[in-house]
């Protein structure tokens, strides 16, 4: 570790134990002010994170650890095309799938926009053309159905997207196919018209076994009804590696290119949002890539203490490295953000769940959080006790839109909003068992049974959220919040010392399920497997023989 940035982290240590705030409740007593000191916004977004256990030393000492982690230098550095994903020898340019057509960024010399906006271009007119009924399947009948098969990051962004702006859905019906479990496949086929549906490969390598699976199946389903002449107009497909493509048969005008300076979990940006293009339309889509850019820009230029990323990303650090908290929950207090937390597993989980630095020595501090979440207000029936009284602190990011889409329902908005800032402000304050005892004696409760359940009643406050406000969830809205969380995910990647971008802890489990796939079938005895995964195997296979 570079030994600045080991003074900071022990200086943040030493205040966390001495200086930092200990009691919220009384911080916002002595200093309501706290509540604009410790808030950033960007346009109608803003980012409250007051109800962290943070003063301005807590903050300038975070400022210094993101100055000693170089994370400005570094942010250039990705934005400038340089190949800080290091163990894969690439570029790391999701922002410039969403930069604009004047924008220079170059990979080896060459800028990679004019092709990025070539693609864009080929994807609208796709997409129009399904959506309006000018491009049909083989039997001359419009699309109202499309399947994306993929998985990861070629699934989770457009299933997240579609399901987020289902208001600006005006386009075919969406489905969605990961798991190889043939029942994902068998259950989303079953009621579709082959004539009528559109089937998109969505898969960066085009080897990953999962969509290759189900895309084969999906050309049976074709197939088998409408014969093979009638592949190329039912089948689209996203990749990167487009020889492998070529093999599919496929239709070149339905194929649709990206690059490998795009990881898969920030592809969404690119062909492999085709999906939701087709479902909210190119104009809706391009809304989108600008909310991702508006906060690029931001990311880019705003100062440290304003900069909602680097400020989002040094909280993350705070609560993690400093505060020792294990995980993190994701709550949006908005119903078509119920797929936000599983996107984010992915994004952040998959660029910082590892256990060496980008120097290829073991790290010396924890890695990333454990990510995960439910939209409120369902999560408050379910996991909120523990958040509440549970013995771990695990701090939550809240989200909420001032306005919802359902005007005529301005009611329940108005609930959900009441119920989303209760939330915080009961995990901030707290009850102390005075407070439970008086509470229980104004109910009527005798004073043996106030003393009783009084302490089941307490609830220790002091517990840490970030809310994040904006006015609507339009199109242009969920761009500026992925991209908020993609540069969040970077800047911590810079403090822990992580190369954000490869993932190569996916890898060992594909390798053996490859090598244990003929145990399964009863092809091998399988050698070298451990006697544990060799009795599973043969239990499992003697239930199959029984059929
Ligand atoms: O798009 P592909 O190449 O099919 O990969 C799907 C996903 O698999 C992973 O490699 C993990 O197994 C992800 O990083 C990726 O998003």
């Amino acid at each position: 570790m570079n030994p600045a940035l080991q003074t900071a982290l022990s200086e943040l240590k030493s205040h966390h134990t001495d200086a930092a705030v200990k009691d919220l409740r009384a911080a916002f007593a002595a200093d309501p002010g706290r509540a604009t000191r410790f808030a950033a916004g960007l346009d109608d977004l803003r980012m409250d994170y007051s109800k962290c256990a943070v003063n301005d030393e807590t903050m300038r000492l975070l400022a210094e650890l993101a100055a000693s982690s170089k994370v400005e230098a570094r942010r250039d550095a990705m934005f400038a095309g340089e190949a800080i994903n290091s163990t894969e020898g690439r570029s790391v340019l999701h922002t410039a799938l969403r930069a604009g057509k004047d924008a220079d960024i170059r990979v080896d010399g060459e800028s990679v926009v004019p092709g990025v906006h070539a693609v864009l271009d080929a994807m609208a007119a796709f997409a129009e053309g399904v959506r309006g009924g000018t491009l049909c399947g083989a039997t001359g009948k419009p699309f109202t159905d499309v399947v994306n098969i993929g998985i990861g990051g070629s699934d989770l962004g457009p299933v997240m997207a579609t399901l987020a702006l289902a208001p600006y859905h005006d386009g075919p019906r969406l489905h969605f196919v990961s798991n190889v479990d043939g029942a994902h496949i068998t259950d989303t086929l079953s009621g579709l018209d082959p004539e009528t549906t559109l089937i998109i490969i969505a898969s960066k390598t085009f080897t990953t076994i999962e969509t290759m699976t189900n895309a084969a199946t999906a050309r049976e389903f074709i197939v088998s009804q409408l014969g093979e002449a009638a592949v190329a107009k039912h089948f689209a497909a996203v990749s990167t590696a487009l020889d492998k493509v070529a093999a599919f048969g496929l239709n070149e005008t339905r194929v649709f290119g990206f690059w490998d300076w795009v990881g898969g979990r920030y592809s969404l940006w690119s062909a492999i949002g085709l999906p939701l293009m087709i479902a909210i339309g190119s104009e809706a889509f391009g809304e989108f890539l600008a909310g991702a850019r508006a906060m690029d820009t931001h990311f880019k230029n705003a100062p440290v203490a304003e900069n909602l990323p680097i400020l989002l990303g040094l909280l993350g650090i705070w609560h993690r490295l400093i505060c020792n908290h294990p995980s993190r929950a994701i709550i949006p207090y908005e119903q078509r953000l119920s797929r936000f937390p599983a996107y984010l597993q992915q994004l952040d989980m998959e660029s910082n769940g590892k256990s060496v630095g980008i120097d290829g020595q073991p790290l010396e501090t924890a890695s990333g959080p454990i990510v995960w979440g439910e939209p409120g207000t369902n999560g408050q029936h379910a996991f909120f006790q523990l958040l509440h009284q549970g013995s771990d602190v695990i701090p939550v990011e809240f989200m909420i839109a001032a306005n919802g889409h359902e005007t005529q329902l301005a009611h329940q908005h108005e609930l959900l909003i009441a119920n989303c800032l209760a939330q915080s402000e009961a995990l901030m304050r707290g009850r102390t068992t005075q407070e439970a005892h008086a509470q229980l004696i104004s109910a009527g409760a005798s004073e043996a049974e106030a003393a009783r359940l009084a302490p089941h009643k307490t609830f220790s406050g002091n517990r840490p959220s970030i809310t994040i406000v904006y006015d609507r969830l339009t199109p242009f809205a969920l761009g500026r919040l992925i991209a908020l969380y993609e540069h969040r995910v970077f800047v911590e990647a810079q403090v822990f010392g992580i190369n954000a971008f490869d993932q190569w802890g996916v890898e060992l489990g594909k390798e053996l399920a490859t090598a244990l796939l003929p145990v399964v079938k009863g092809e091998s005895t399988g050698e070298g497997h451990d006697a544990s995964t060799l009795s599973l195997a043969k239990t499992i296979l003697a239930m199959r023989e029984k059929g």
